[in-house]
C-alpha cells in the first residue's frame, strides 16, 4: 500500500497523520501501525493518528500509540488534528469533533490551538501522588530535583507497578515554579518512554494541582521539555468544567510512504 502522510508536532510531541476521509488506510495492522511510528525504520513518532469523515459533526479523530495499538484520548494530537482539518479545508476557525473520550470543541488562530478537553469529576488523593483520567490516565506526583530525574527508569516502574498493572498509566513527574506555573515530565503509555510532552498529561497536572491546594489560579502555564502549554478551566465543588488546552500545533513535513 502506498499513501500520502503528513507530520505534526506539538510542543514535541509529534505524530504521523493521515487524511483517511476514503478509509484506505488498514487500522487493524498494529504492526504496520508501529513500524510507521519507528524512528529507524518508518517515518517516526509518538502516535498516529486518522482525520475521517463523520456523519454529523466536522470529523472523527482516531488515535494510535507509538505501539501501534488504538488508545485513549491523546490531546496534543486533538491539537494537531485540528490544525490538519484546517489545512485540508476541512474545518475554519471553529470546530466540533469526535474522539474516542466524546465530543471536542476546539479553535484555531494562527498555530495556536485551543482544544476542550473532556470534564473531570474524580481526583483519588493517595500520600505521594495523584490520579485521574483526562481523556486517558495520569499518575501524577510532586518530585524533587525533577532535572535529574531518569523519567524513562522511574516512569516504567510506576507505569507497570501496582495498581496499574498491564492496562498502565500515564506518568507524570511535576515541580513548581511559581504560584501558577510548573514544570512536567512524562512518561507516556504506549509510546513507553519519556516523550517531549502530553497534552492530557498537562491538563491532569494543573487540575491536580488545583485540587491540592497548590495554585489557586484557574489558569496555570506547563512547561514541558518541548514547550509551554497552559490549561483554564472552571472548577464547582471539586468539579472541573470548561478545561481547555491551549499551545501551538505545526506542520513539520509531508511525504509519501509504501508499506
Ligand atoms: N500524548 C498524548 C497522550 C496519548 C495517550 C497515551 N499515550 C495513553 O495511551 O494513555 C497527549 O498529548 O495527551
Amino acid at each position: 500500500m502506498k499513501g500520502h502522510f503528513y507530520k505534526y508536532q506539538g510542543t514535541g510531541n509529534d505524530f504521523v497523520v493521515i487524511d483517511n476521509r476514503s478509509l484506505f488506510f488498514d487500522k487493524t495492522n498494529n504492526k504496520n501501525i508501529a513500524k510507521l511510528c519507528d524512528r529507524r525504520f518508518g517515518i517516526g513518532a509518538d502516535g498516529l493518528i486518522l482525520l475521517e469523515n463523520h456523519p454529523t459533526l466536522d470529523f472523527k479523530m482516531v488515535y494510535f500509540n507509538a505501539d501501534g495499538r488504538e488508545s485513549s484520548m491523546c490531546g496534543n494530537g486533538g491539537r494537531c488534528i485540528v490544525a490538519f482539518a484546517k489545512f485540508l479545508d476541512v474545518i475554519e476557525n471553529k470546530t466540533t469533533f469526535e474522539a474516542i473520550d466524546g465530543l471536542h470543541n476546539a479553535e484555531i488562530d494562527a498555530n495556536i490551538v485551543k482544544l476542550q478537553m473532556t470534564d473531570v469529576s474524580v481526583i483519588q488523593t493517595f500520600k505521594n501522588h495523584q490520579f485521574l483520567d483526562t481523556g486517558s490516565p495520569h499518575h501524577v506526583q510532586l518530585v524533587e530535583n525533577i532535572d535529574d530525574l531518569d523519567v524513562k527508569v522511574n516512569g516504567a516502574q510506576i507505569r507497570y507497578g501496582e495498581p496499574y498493572n498491564e492496562t498502565g498509566s500515564n506518568v507524570n513527574f511535576v515541580h513548581q515554579i511559581s504560584s501558577d506555573k510548573f514544570r512536567v515530565r512524562t512518561y507516556e503509555r504506549g509510546v513507553e518512554d519519556e516523550t517531549l510532552s502530553c497534552g492530557t498529561g498537562v491538563t491532569a497536572v494543573a487540575l491536580a494541582m488545583h485540587n491540592s491546594g497548590k495554585t489557586a489560579s484557574n489558569k496555570v502555564v506547563l512547561q514541558t521539555q518541548g514547550g509551554e502549554l497552559s490549561i483554564t478551566f472552571k472548577e464547582n465543588n471539586g468539579r472541573y468544567s470548561d478545561i481547555w488546552l491551549i499551545g501551538p500545533a505545526t506542520q513539520v513535513f509531508k511525504g509519501e510512504i509504501e508499506w
